[in-house]
């Protein structure tokens, strides 16, 4: 059984002009131990739908879907139960730890928290705790008597992690978690959170709108644009190869982790990404696609097979036949090995 399976997940806001379809049908799957990633640009739905994921949500967002950790559904969860699955089962790191943290308590309060909350620790216990959750950050324990404006802010994120890690959950929901840093320490963060979902045995869903990263920390990537998955599959084969236009123009926008010769001659996106209320008819992306065909205006290509273990929202994954067959669009020419 898979640690988190989503089934046809929707997230719409209510907003005074209507409603917002922010994540629309989104089915993934998470094996415990494994890294998962979630690329697009911003407003993909990517936040949406990590918050979705533990229920984060304003009041505002309607879910609809399955969510299912360990077998049982997020969604139906009494409200105690979810309290005891946030933070025990599973938590998340948000980016911009600045204001994540509360400004006027100290770091070692925030980060037991979640232990005295839950009746994981003493008093005494969560100040040991805290202790070692700091050296295992690369943070010295005389750090838990500070504040958050007394640290850098690559310092509080790495407490954002300590503190997702406090209660030893399964898995861990990083919203980009280091965005707002520079590159260096950027890279020091990254390393970190590898070395600890690896030694201790955590399952990582990581967002980001960077496909290179994503594909340099997971074993999976899924690829949103306007709130639906387009493209997922084994991480380095989305990034090496994309089977989906919109995954290779993210991917051509990012360099490669480490390697700066990648930088030449990134294509970048043309474009903005639309508006959720108001998204064209057909695929989504066909206006801003550079391989659109006519029908790609009129008609939405569910996720198809691309490939062993992968799938592509594309009318060019289908061969002509399945064309026809399966979602009626006429071929208007060969497909294409890579659209
Ligand atoms: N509280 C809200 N009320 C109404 N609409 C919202 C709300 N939060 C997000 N949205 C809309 O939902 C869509 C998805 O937003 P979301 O923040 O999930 O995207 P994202 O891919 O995470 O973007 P970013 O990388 O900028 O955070 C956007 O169109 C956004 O404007």
């Amino acid at each position: 059984m898979s640690l988190l399976e989503l089934r046809d997940v929707a997230v719409t806001y209510r907003v005074a002009s209507g409603e917002v379809p922010a994540v629309r049908g989104v089915s993934l799957e998470l094996a415990a131990g494994r890294a998962l990633g979630v690329a697009g640009e911003s407003g993909s739905g990517k936040s949406t739908l990590a918050m979705a994921l533990l229920r984060l949500l304003p009041k505002d967002a309607r879910v609809t879907g399955e969510i299912l950790l360990d077998g049982e559904d997020v969604l139906t969860m009494k409200w105690g139960r979810l309290r005891a699955v946030r933070w025990a089962s599973a938590s998340v790191v948000f980016q911009g730890a600045q204001h994540a943290l509360n400004p006027v308590r100290r770091i070692e309060d925030q980060i037991a928290e979640p232990l005295l909350v839950h009746g994981l620790a003493t008093p005494a216990a969560a100040r040991r705790k805290v202790a070692e959750l700091l050296e295992q950050v690369g943070l010295p324990a005389w750090r838990a008597r500070s504040h958050p404006h007394e640290l850098s802010g690559g310092q509080r994120q790495r407490v954002m992690i300590a503190m997702a890690l406090a209660c030893s959950p399964r898995l861990i929901i990083a919203d980009e978690p280091t965005t707002a840093l520079d590159v260096m320490i950027q890279a020091q963060v990254l390393a970190l959170i590898r070395s600890l979902i690896a030694e201790h045995g955590i399952s990582l869903i990581m967002i980001s709108h960077d496909l290179s990263v994503l594909a340099s920390m997971c074993d999976r990537l899924a690829v949103m644009y306007a709130g639906r998955v387009v493209e997922s599959g084994p991480a380095h084969e989305v990034f090496r190869g994309p089977r989906h236009p919109y995954s290779r123009a993210l991917a051509e926008a990012f360099p490669t982790v480490g390697d700066p010769a990648s930088r030449l001659a990134p294509k970048g996106l043309g474009g903005d990404p639309p508006d959720p209320m108001r998204l064209p008819g057909g695929c989504s992306f066909h206006p801003r696609c550079p391989v659109s065909l006519p029908s790609c205006a009129s008609r939405e290509v569910e996720l198809w097979p691309a490939g062993e273990s992968r799938t592509a929202a594309c009318v060019h994954v289908l061969s002509a036949d399945e064309k026809t067959e399966s979602t009626g669009i006429s071929v208007m020419r060969p497909a294409k090995e890579d659209a």
